[in-house]
């Protein structure tokens, strides 16, 4: 193993710096060259490939966002696009890519290996915490601090005035970020892609914290609710509801920018070094990850495959506190 690339796919996430400074200086340390590849896979696509030293990852570590640069890619889903990629790879002499991201991204990243001689290893870089193989997705628990910041302002609000808030988090498909949000925030009721919408039920819980003295409620909703998020909930709820007044924020992007937390700037440090490990060890379509404090190597075709359920006792946990 000579040279690696890195690279940082999908929607970014606090703590992916962290990784890329990870990868090239654990690399720097075992005598391999790194190369950065700008804006995911379009840019490996279009071959914006360069050397990237130690020195050039200095103070990116408590930095929001990916200093790579990220792209949702859609010529890279064509096996004529990741041959256009091999190549590139091939050009700059690359033999292992370490790719940072999603579900999709390494859905990507294990068609490119498995048609070409590219080796692959994935640091699982997403907010949204829906992959298997690690206990923590890179950016997870920054997302939901600081969601919980404009969580715990709406609260002031609402409690002044009495009301109902719907707030929208992300989580197109995945409903971590609600329900962690919903439960370090103190909501009434969480609405999750993942389980059924029971309107009625939403209105009932609602109506009862009122009817029993409760100042305010809060509802947090990920986008990919069945509902149809927070506004069209909102409207189907209140639609009977007494004496109840309402208001809805989708907090949006800002969940995903800002500097990492601590746990995100450790998890990607370890994240990106093991990566070069397991690129050292011969390792292919691996996703490292850490679990239960141990780091772990997992098949990347496992990470979105297996990925876990919503834990049942969290969901019940949520139901006995909102009273
Ligand atoms: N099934 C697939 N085959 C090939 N490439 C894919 C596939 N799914 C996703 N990709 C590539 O990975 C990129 C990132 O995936 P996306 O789902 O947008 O983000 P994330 O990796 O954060 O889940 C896509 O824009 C596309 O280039
Ligand atoms: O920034 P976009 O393209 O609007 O995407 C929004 C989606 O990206 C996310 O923030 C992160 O998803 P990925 O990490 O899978 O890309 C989701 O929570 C959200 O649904
Ligand atoms: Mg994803």
């Amino acid at each position: 193993m000579r040279t690696i690339a890195v690279l940082t796919s999908g929607g970014d996430s606090p703590g992916m710096n962290a990784a890329i400074r990870a990868v090239v200086r654990a690399a720097d340390a075992h005598g391999i060259r790194t190369m950065r590849v700008a804006s995911g896979f379009a840019g490996l696509v279009d071959g914006d490939v360069e050397p990237i030293t130690s020195r050039e990852v200095s103070g990116i570590l408590h930095l929001g966002g990916t200093f790579l640069g990220t792209a949702r890619s859609s010529r890279f889903r064509t096996t004529e696009g990741r041959r256009e990629a091999q190549k590139h790879l091939d050009l700059a002499e690359v033999d292992g890519l370490v790719v940072i991201g999603g579900d999709g991204s390494f859905r990507g990243a294990d068609a490119l290996s498995r048609e070409g001689p590219i080796r692959v290893v994935g640091v699982p870089g997403t907010i949204d915490n829906d992959l298997a193989g690690t206990d923590w997705t890179l950016g997870f628990d920054t997302a939901v601090n600081t969601a919980l910041e404009s969580i715990d302002r709406i609260r002031d609000t609402a409690a002044s005035h009495g009301r109902l808030f719907f707030i929208e988090v992300m989580g197109r498909h995945s409903g971590w970020i609600s329900l962690y949000c919903g439960l370090a925030g103190g909501a009434t009721h969480v609405l999750l892609p993942e389980t059924p919408t029971d309107v009625r039920r939403v209105r009932e819980d609602v109506q009862r914290a009122f009817d029993l003295g409760k100042q305010f409620c809060l509802v947090v909703v990920a986008e990919g609710d069945q509902a149809g998020g927070a506004f069209s909930l909102a409207d189907r709820v209140v639609e009977g509801l007494r004496d109840v007044d309402h208001r809805v924020t989708a907090l949006g992007h800002i969940q995903r920018g800002g500097s990492p937390t601590m746990r995100d700037r450790v998890l990607g440090s370890l994240l990106g070094d093991a990566a070069v490990e397991a690129l050292l060890d011969g390792d292919d379509r691996v996703m490292v990850g850490e679990r239960k404090g141990r780091l772990e190597r997992t098949p990347l075709s496992r990470s979105w495959t297996d990925h876990e359920e919503i834990p049942e006792p969290l969901i019940s946990l949520m139901d006995r506190l909102a009273r």
